[in-house]
């Protein structure tokens, strides 16, 4: 699907009083610790939501992010820095090279990393690193509930205010012309994974389990998509829905990562840092007394508990080394959402001192909420069995400021998107007991956010 590049004359309108406003910002903008660079700050009105200005989502790089806990829209656009690794270390060469940016107060790196560093094929993410972060050169942030846009342009040293004016009226413009463009050729995407293969895969990850080889292992499927929405369409409609998650895209090489994730790896606000725990899932009733219901079975179920537990136990363990003052609710709760409810234990504590919001993520990542346990047999029965490289998928995504704060969630319910294709995730735990029909179903569950934001219009890829 082409996407329309056009502006209406009101996007028009917030385009052009963006780089006016800019501009006249300039003068008296303050210089930031590094030499000539100016964080030049303002506003301006729109009442619509970031998401809907038509022509955004044509820029390249570029970030979305609607947190389920933030009213706040955030876009950014353009690079003022990055930070792209590749190698086996590249979390940990992100930690290093995140902690020199010194970014100034109210600045933001956003950014994603893949679920394993070490797979040497990419398969269709191979267009990327596997961890991409960086500071847009533009920020904009709006309130759900407020009119007007706060705006940070982060210039350039040597820029006077005629060339900042250039400059974001560039970055506006510069790949609109280039991107949205429908690429014919899309090979890697035609692969369907069907039911049969599904459950070829579970049964034996179950052997794995009854050899005593494994105790869990979280499978995935992918199922392929046309997508019949631009992602300012799919975005608006995961507002509207998927509240309860937070709602990223990343525009990177012409391909989208989109994802409504539910799953916090970890927060850190003021040194205090909270863990979600989420494994073990049943989907939403039909009425409250039918929901209330599978509530009940899934807080009773002896599997479930076993899978929650497992994540539970590892995230509990592994916090120890980066936080202290650790407590957790002995009983887990439930977490509903729109599609589906998980058994849900949110774990809380201060980050130990010298300890970073990216040492968290290091010591969490992968949890046995995407992994399984042990760990090392988990990744290595994905490696040889899931049959594709999940990229970016169970990965995580978010953002980080200079202060230490930030959030990264797990890449759950996402998607990988190349116009007009798009491969989308979803995965289970298998545990013993665990029974393939009833796990494709809730990998059906699971898929659901992102089919209907790309408004997909291909059957089940069952067969
Ligand atoms: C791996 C996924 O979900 C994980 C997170 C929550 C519940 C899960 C479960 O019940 O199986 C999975 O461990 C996914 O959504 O793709």
């Amino acid at each position: 699907m082409g996407e329309n590049a056009m502006l209406t004359s009101a996007q028009e309108t917030v385009w052009e009083h963006l780089v006016d406003a800019i501009a006249k910002a300039y003068t008296g903008a303050p210089l930031t610790n590094e030499p000539g660079v100016r964080c030049i700050y303002t506003t301006v009105k729109f009442s619509g939501y970031l998401a809907s200005l038509t022509n955004w989502h044509t820029l390249e790089p570029a970030v979305y992010s609607l947190p389920h806990n933030s009213e706040c829209e955030t876009l950014g656009i353009g690079v003022f820095k990055q930070i792209l690794e590749s190698n086996e270390d590249a979390l940990e060469r992100c930690r290093t090279r995140l902690s020199e940016l010194a970014l100034p107060r109210g600045v933001r790196c956003y950014g994603a990393f893949a679920f394993d560093f070490t797979e040497p094929s990419f398969g269709i993410w191979s267009a990327w690193p596997k961890a991409i972060w960086f500071v847009p050169k533009l920020t904009l942030r709006k309130r759900l509930d407020e009119d007007s846009l706060e705006v940070l342009y982060i210039a350039s040293p040597g820029t006077d205010e005629r060339d900042v004016r250039a400059d974001v009226a560039d970055l506006l413009d510069a790949h609109a012309a280039a991107s949205g463009q429908a690429s014919a050729d899309h090979p890697l995407f035609a692969e369907a994974e069907d039911r049969a293969t599904w459950s070829d895969k579970v049964g034996r990850a179950l052997r794995e389990i009854a050899a005593g080889k494994l105790r869990k292992v979280v499978l995935a499927r992918r199922a392929f998509a046309s997508v019949n929405r631009s992602l300012s369409e799919a975005l608006q409609q995961l507002m509207g829905t998927y509240r309860d998650s937070h709602i990223f895209a990343m525009h990177w090489q012409d391909r989208w990562m989109l994802a409504a994730s539910p799953e916090e790896l970890v927060r850190v606000q003021a040194g205090t840092l909270s863990v979600d725990c989420l494994a073990g899932s049943a989907r939403r009733g039909r009425d409250p007394e039918e929901d209330q219901n599978l509530r009940l079975q899934l807080q009773t179920s002896a599997k479930n508990r076993a899978e929650h537990e497992a994540v539970v136990h590892s995230v509990t363990n592994r916090l120890e080394s980066v936080a202290e003052q650790l407590t957790w609710p002995q009983e887990p709760g439930i977490r509903q959402l729109t599609n589906v409810q998980h058994l849900y234990t949110k774990v809380e504590g201060r980050l130990r001192e010298g300890c970073s919001l990216l040492d968290a993520a290091i010591c969490l990542h992968p949890t046995p909420a995407v992994a399984g346990v042990p760990d090392a047999a988990a990744i290595s029965f994905i490696k040889a069995h899931e049959g594709w490289p999940r990229g970016f998928y169970t990965g995580g995504f978010g953002w980080m400021d200079g202060d230490g704060n930030g959030q990264i969630n797990v890449s759950l319910r996402s998607a990988f998107i190349h116009y007009p294709n798009a491969c989308m995730f979803a995965g289970c735990g298998i545990v013993a007991g665990s029974d393939a029909s009833t796990e494709w179903e809730e990998s059906e569950w699971k898929l659901a956010p992102m089919r209907t934001a790309l408004g997909d219009c291909r059957e089940e890829d069952a067969t």
